[in-house]
């Protein structure tokens, strides 16, 4: 199973994407002949190996004489199929919502140059090349200021980018100019399973696509990282919500649901919320592939409509189980070690309720004796 992430924080655009998938490894036939097989003049791919603010990069030169500069979507329609058509589809929707007009009656400028057409080809070739079954994309830095167009000068984000990026997270930055092009929107939106950061995955190439210019401040290009989807069982989260309208003696309950679902630790904060109410935030240490059965367990059992959740970092000590022996009870003892060192050792306490219980003693004598007996392995 390939996952692709895309580093789109310095923006996107059709070349860079291009330069990226050279960079991660796909042949260069590969996307030239996907574009020999759609442009209906001849249209050559040029390699060249960049820096773009100080990073290599991969340049994709896409050279060639467009002696139809301006296109009609009902022009390019015929030449496309797949991918590469939805990602024209998305233009021409794009194209109509600012202009105003109908999809088949956009005329695209620039975005309908040949280079376009052999951008969005050559893209959709190379990420089908790759087979990856997850396309992540981060935040796209769309730039800031104004650029000059054949509508002439555009705010940026440009419309049409604006528009394609509709739902998508996005940001202004990281320079005053134009990052991410409309071809680059449309190819990412429509290629894409999932937005954020890199997912888990063992990355076995990267490629890093050079955008056209060098600017002062920022390497202006994008990054491709391929590799093997790995699971994220085993990663730690915590689950919280806040909840202010649970009778408080259902509480208890819901912890020990939390517990059976696979939480291994579940706890509750009293706090007070908005509008000054006394509420409890309820807590849950997870792991992901635990997370499913301890979300449905927390809707089912309590009142919240909505929950958080953070990766965490954990630190776990080596544990170990021995046992001590009070007025001849047996009572489990955890030893936890760091660096090969035994630095605690803790009575397991239900066994010392259980052997207080069966020996007619008060709890906390058992538990002082079992104490002691356990810090002879310190
Ligand atoms: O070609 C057209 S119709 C076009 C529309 C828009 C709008 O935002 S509307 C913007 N542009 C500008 O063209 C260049 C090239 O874009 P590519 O996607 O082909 O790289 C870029 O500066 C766009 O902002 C063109
Ligand atoms: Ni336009």
């Amino acid at each position: 199973m390939t996952a692709i992430w895309v580093d789109a924080s310095a923006g996107a655009s059709g070349d860079m994407l291009l330069g990226a998938l050279v960079g991660a490894g796909v042949p260069l036939p590969v996307l030239q002949d996907a574009i020999d097989a759609v442009t209906p003049e001849p249209v050559t791919l040029r390699v060249e190996e960049v820096r773009r603010g100080g990073l290599a990069a991969t340049r994709v030169h896409v050279e060639g004489t467009d002696s139809a500069h301006h296109r009609a979507w009902r022009d390019i329609r015929p030449l496309l199929a797949g991918t590469a058509l939805r990602v024209f589809e998305r233009l021409a929707d794009a194209e109509a919502a600012v202009h105003g007009t109908t999809p088949d009656e956009v005329h695209f400028h620039e975005v309908g140059a040949l280079d376009a057409i052999a951008d969005v080809v050559g893209v959709c070739a190379g990420f089908a090349h790759l087979g990856a079954t997850t396309v992540t994309v981060s935040p796209v830095a769309v730039g800031s200021g104004t650029v000059q167009t054949a509508h002439g000068t555009l705010p940026v984000p440009p419309p049409a980018v604006a528009e394609l990026l509709r739902g998508v997270p996005s940001y202004a930055g990281p320079a005053a100019m134009e990052t991410c092009t409309p071809t680059g929107a449309a190819l990412l939106t429509t290629l894409a399973t999932a937005y954020g950061p890199q997912p888990a995955m063992a990355v076995a190439s990267i490629g890093v696509g050079a955008g056209g210019r060098d600017p002062e401040g920022h390497a202006n290009a994008l990054r491709l990282f391929v590799g093997g989807e790995t699971t994220s069982a085993g990663v730690p989260l915590l689950l919280e919500c806040n909840v202010d309208d649970l009778d408080p003696r259902v509480w208890p309950a819901v912890i020990a649901a939390l517990l059976d679902a696979g939480a291994s630790d579940a706890w509750l904060t009293p706090i007070l919320m908005k509008k000054g109410r006394p509420a409890h935030t309820l807590s849950a240490l997870v792991d992901a592939d635990r997370a499913p059965a301890v979300r449905a367990a927390i809707f089912r059992q309590t009142s919240t409509i909505g929950l958080r959740e953070q990766p965490l970092t954990k630190h776990a000590l080596d544990r170990e189980m021995v046992e001590v022996q009070v007025d001849g009870r047996a009572v489990a003892v955890k030893l936890a070690h760091h660096d090969g060192v035994v630095v605690n050792a803790q009575p397991e306490y239900d066994d010392v309720a259980r052997a207080a219980a069966d020996l007619g003693r008060p709890v906390a004598d058992v538990l002082a004796e079992a104490t002691a007996l356990a810090r002879k392995f310190l």
